[in-house]
């Protein structure tokens, strides 16, 4: 089967760097996909799988792990992002108040954002981190896909109704909105976020060729 046009974009991902500071981020021109969500989501596992590099951004079992806006490029005028997962409880509160401000003036700030990836643990979605992102993509009327991760933890059965539940609850959402199932185990979900990618990124889709 052919590669997804977005597919093959992202399997071009290179890290770029990290920025702790709106100030540090790479210049704020093209287009850029940011992943946000409670520490511990899976943002990373996301974003290994979503560019087939097994260990792109860092993964962990230990939440909290991804402290900084960590920058990867895709071509001149692409990037993907992965964004502080703030929620830790561990973290000295100074510190978490500290992302917290470097995250929101990102996420005000950064004009190339064309779209942002919300992941939440299917288990335990639509928490008080989640709210926020919500809250700012209404006010902002930022595009938002919303992963449910690890679908492979349920039973297809209770995945199924978890997807229905968050996506009766979100259908008044005044920004675009799409909710899936994703798993970064298994692959479920990837076709889906690739094509919301492509959108976002503004990847043409070659042309078939002629027979
Ligand atoms: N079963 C299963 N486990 C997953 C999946 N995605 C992530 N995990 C596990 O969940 C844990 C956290 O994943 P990360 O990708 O590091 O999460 P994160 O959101 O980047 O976490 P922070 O960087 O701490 O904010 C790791 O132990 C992963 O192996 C999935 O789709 N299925
Ligand atoms: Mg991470």
């Amino acid at each position: 089967m052919p590669l997804h046009p977005a597919q093959r974009l992202l399997h071009q991902a290179a890290f770029l760097k990290s920025a702790q500071t709106v100030e540090q981020c790479p210049p704020d021109e093209g287009l850029e996909v940011a992943f946000a969500g409670r520490s511990n989501a899976g943002k990373s596992s996301a974003i290994n799988r979503l560019t087939g590099q097994r260990s792109l951004a860092r993964t962990s079992k230990t939440p909290g792990r991804t402290q900084l806006l960590n920058f990867f490029t895709l071509d001149e005028q692409r990037r993907l992002v992965d964004l502080p997962g703030y929620g830790y409880a561990k973290v000295d509160k100074a510190v978490r108040m500290q992302w917290q401000e470097h995250l929101d003036d990102y996420l005000a700030r950064r004009e190339c954002l064309t779209g942002l990836v919300l992941l939440m643990d299917i288990r335990h979605p639509l928490r008080e981190f989640d709210q926020l992102m919500l809250e700012w993509s209404a006010r902002s009327g930022m595009p938002l896909l919303i992963l449910l991760t690890k679908a492979d933890k349920l039973k297809f059965g209770a995945a199924k109704s978890a997807l229905m539940q968050v996506t009766k609850t979100l259908k008044d959402h005044p920004a675009p909105l799409r909710v899936q199932l994703f798993s970064a185990t298994s692959g479920q979900g990837c076709e889906q976020a690739w094509d919301q990618m492509a959108e976002w990124l503004r990847i043409e889709d070659e042309a078939p060729p002629a027979i």
